[in-house]
């Protein structure tokens, strides 16, 4: 016969708080097995405290945690082998604790029914009453002599409180699950959930004889003890069927706030949405929430990984978790760590930093447009592949040259401590597979004398190599700025260094490329026109296009073959602003109409053409064959000039080929 120890009413103040929680958590009842799970593991560490302490002399046993479930009976049950409750500690902790926090959870929100609170956490075990009907704790506790209990509520406020005759210490939590939540009884979900809350928890979680969840937490181990593979398996468990990332941090702090996590850099694509975040954020190796957009610094959003704090409130609102002192702190604490470790890699290995760069330099560049001190960190590590080849090179690795040493702060270091000056020698700019990387700072100062504050760039290396060579035959030097977010990234160097300007390689030609002397050269005595007036005037009839300027230069080379017979140019700020436009109405931007083409007088297919073309005159009616070939040769050119920059649509390539058959068969003719 079973000993009625008690029956009663739980004492609480609020009538029927189970609508209430019910309303709340709506679509989030699935949280319960994550409450009883943490409950059991924290059972299981207050035994391990008790028998350190020596209060218990006992065999503590292998941890566990087991769920089992019996369709028939529709329950549901989440065992340990922890501390257990006695009678009386089953009246304080479940009838007066989870009870009335439970409570104070619902007074707490129910003004504010719109505000998401993070994770939910706060309820705790009567979050049970979400999905059972019944609730049944089965327990025994460590003290010697306890009589185990069990205790049996229906979601009101009533209670039974009987003697039990469980022999094993510890506690089996058993619902009963209502109707419509028979769902928890399928094995495939209960899994699921383990995985997604519980999968590294610090105990063996057992489900129909096997472990279910992964256990270890890699981030709350040493990073001495991890080894490269190890961060990069965890990386991929996290996010399976993903490039591998590029760089990772381990945060590990305790003072004066614990966080715990890895952090990684994944490869950063142009459609990666880097407002949506997908760190995963864990409390105590609990699941909490799959973005931390409140505790991460907007700008580490495309970053990937796991923090795991205590510190961080959970049983707050969204809006309040942002405005929170310690999680402000936390965030500096994120985003300087990861400044350091970007400038740990650039000093201490180069090469894997240039080689990351591409993607790492998105994210660099990413960072400082979001976030000042970001931006004052990582200033001296941004560089740019360069056209410049006066660095050394090294055999098979990395050049440098001198540049400002980088400062890195110390591992042992917290953020209380201003960043120490590195000891290492000092770094700078670098060269690898031929490549030659360089900061701004380093370009300004050496090409101070012959363009001040003029950056020349590069957007395309491939359709834009006339025009990096031409600057390089003159010893122009040309920064690449290709990836995807360098075009927002130059507006924000020309607002950061407001002397500054930056000019693509095809928007306009700088003097230095330009012979002034030639062009006067006076090539048709009977009209006194000079070279350049003529060739203007040939491309101008020839093209028919008023949209375009013809501009005639003779350009300095030392190979006049070299160079280029005509280039098209872009105007900078024009340029610019089609580009803004055809981002605002998210369209591809078109090549625009109006555009330069500047003829290369110094170049003798251009030369030539003034010959061919003398032989019109002659001609008395219509045009001479000569003239329609300086036409077609002049057409000719200009399409050359425009592949050199945009390549053809469909209609242009068919005419740019049926012309080329032209000039070729009229070469041909004898
Ligand atoms: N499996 C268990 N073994 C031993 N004691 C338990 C167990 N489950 C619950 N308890 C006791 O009941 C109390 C109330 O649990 P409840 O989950 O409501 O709150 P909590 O765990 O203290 O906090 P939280 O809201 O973070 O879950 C616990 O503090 C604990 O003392």
């Amino acid at each position: 016969m079973t000993t009625i120890l008690e029956q009663g009413n739980i004492s609480i103040h609020t009538e029927n708080i189970f609508p209430i929680i019910k309303k709340w958590l709506y679509s989030d009842h699935e949280i319960f097995l994550r409450e009883l799970i943490s409950n059991a593991v924290d059972a299981i560490k207050k035994l391990k405290m008790v028998s350190r302490t020596g209060e218990y002399a006992g065999d503590t046993g292998e941890p566990e945690i087991t769920i089992a479930i019996d369709k028939d009976k529709k329950t549901l049950s989440v065992s340990d082998n922890g501390i257990g409750m006695t009678a009386d500690e089953v009246k304080k902790y479940i009838n007066q604790v989870a009870f009335s926090s439970a409570e104070e959870f619902v007074q707490k929100y129910k003004s504010t029914p719109d505000e998401q609170i993070i994770g939910h956490f706060g309820l705790g075990f009567y979050s049970s009453f979400m999905v059972a009907s019944r609730v049944e704790v089965d327990t025994l506790s460590y003290q010697a002599g306890a009589q185990a209990v069990h205790w049996s509520c229906d979601g009101s406020t009533q209670f039974e409180l009987t003697e039990s005759d469980r022999t094993d210490r510890g506690t089996t939590v058993t619902l009963t699950l209502m109707d419509e939540e028979l769902d928890y009884l399928e094995p495939y979900r209960i899994k699921q959930l383990v995985t997604k809350y519980c999968d590294f928890m610090p105990f063996p979680i057992k489900f129909e004889g096997e472990q279910i969840n992964k256990q270890k937490a890699p981030w709350k181990e040493s990073p001495s003890s991890l080894s490269q593979e190890d961060y990069l398996e965890f990386y991929r468990y996290l996010y399976p069927f993903q490039e591998d990332p590029l760089l990772w941090v381990h945060l590990n702090t305790d003072y004066p706030f614990v966080v715990n996590g890895i952090l990684y850099f994944p490869k950063l694509k142009p459609d990666v949405d880097v407002t949506k975040g997908q760190i995963k954020l864990f409390c105590n190796q609990v699941f909490v929430s799959d973005n931390c957009e409140e505790v991460i610094p907007r700008f580490l959003m495309p970053l990937r990984g796991v923090i795991d704090s205590t510190d961080i409130p959970l049983n707050v609102s969204r809006s309040f978790l942002q405005n929170d002192r310690t999680v402000r702190k936390i965030a500096d604490y994120i985003a300087k760590k990861v400044g350091d470790r970007l400038k740990e890699l650039y000093r201490d290995d180069r090469e894997q930093y240039i080689r990351g760069w591409q993607d790492l330099g998105t994210f660099v560049k990413f960072g400082s447009m979001n976030d000042d001190k970001f931006k004052k960190q990582v200033e001296d590590i941004l560089i740019y592949r360069t056209t410049y080849e006066g660095v050394g090179n090294r055999e098979s690795g990395v050049g440098e040259t001198e540049l400002p040493a980088v400062q890195v702060q110390s591992e042992e270091g917290d953020v209380w401590q201003d960043v120490r000056p590195s000891e290492s020698p000092s770094s700078g700019s670098a060269t690898l597979d031929g490549k030659t990387y360089t900061t701004l700072k380093e370009y300004l100062e050496r090409n101070k004398e012959r363009h001040e504050n003029r950056v020349y760039y590069c957007t395309d290396a491939a359709s834009q190599a006339t025009y990096v060579e031409l600057h390089k035959s003159q010893g122009l030097e040309v920064l690449f700025m290709d990836s995807f977010i360098d075009s927002h990234f130059i507006s924000f160097l020309e607002r950061e260094y407001s002397d500054v300007k930056f000019s693509r390689v095809d928007a306009d030609l700088d003097d230095t490329l330009i012979d002034k002397d030639q062009a006067t050269e006076i090539v048709d005595p009977t009209t006194n026109k000079t070279r350049s007036e003529v060739i203007k005037e040939l491309f101008t009839t020839a093209l028919n296009k008023p949209k375009v300027t013809i501009r005639t230069e003779a350009l300095k080379s030392d190979n006049a073959e070299a160079a280029p017979p005509a280039i098209v140019l872009l105007p900078e700020t024009l340029r610019r602003m089609r580009e803004m436009n055809a981002l605002l109405m998210q369209q591809a931007v078109e090549f625009p109409e109006e555009h330069t083409l500047l003829v290369n007088t110094s170049h003798p297919l251009i030369q030539n053409l003034i010959n061919i073309s003398k032989g019109s005159v002659v001609q008395t009616s219509g045009p001479s064959p000569s003239a329609e070939l300086a036409t077609l040769i002049c057409q000719h050119v200009y399409d050359l000039a425009l592949m050199a920059q945009k390549g053809f649509d469909a209609d242009g390539m068919k005419a740019f080929v049926e012309r080329s058959n032209q000039v070729l068969t009229r070469l041909t003719q004898s």
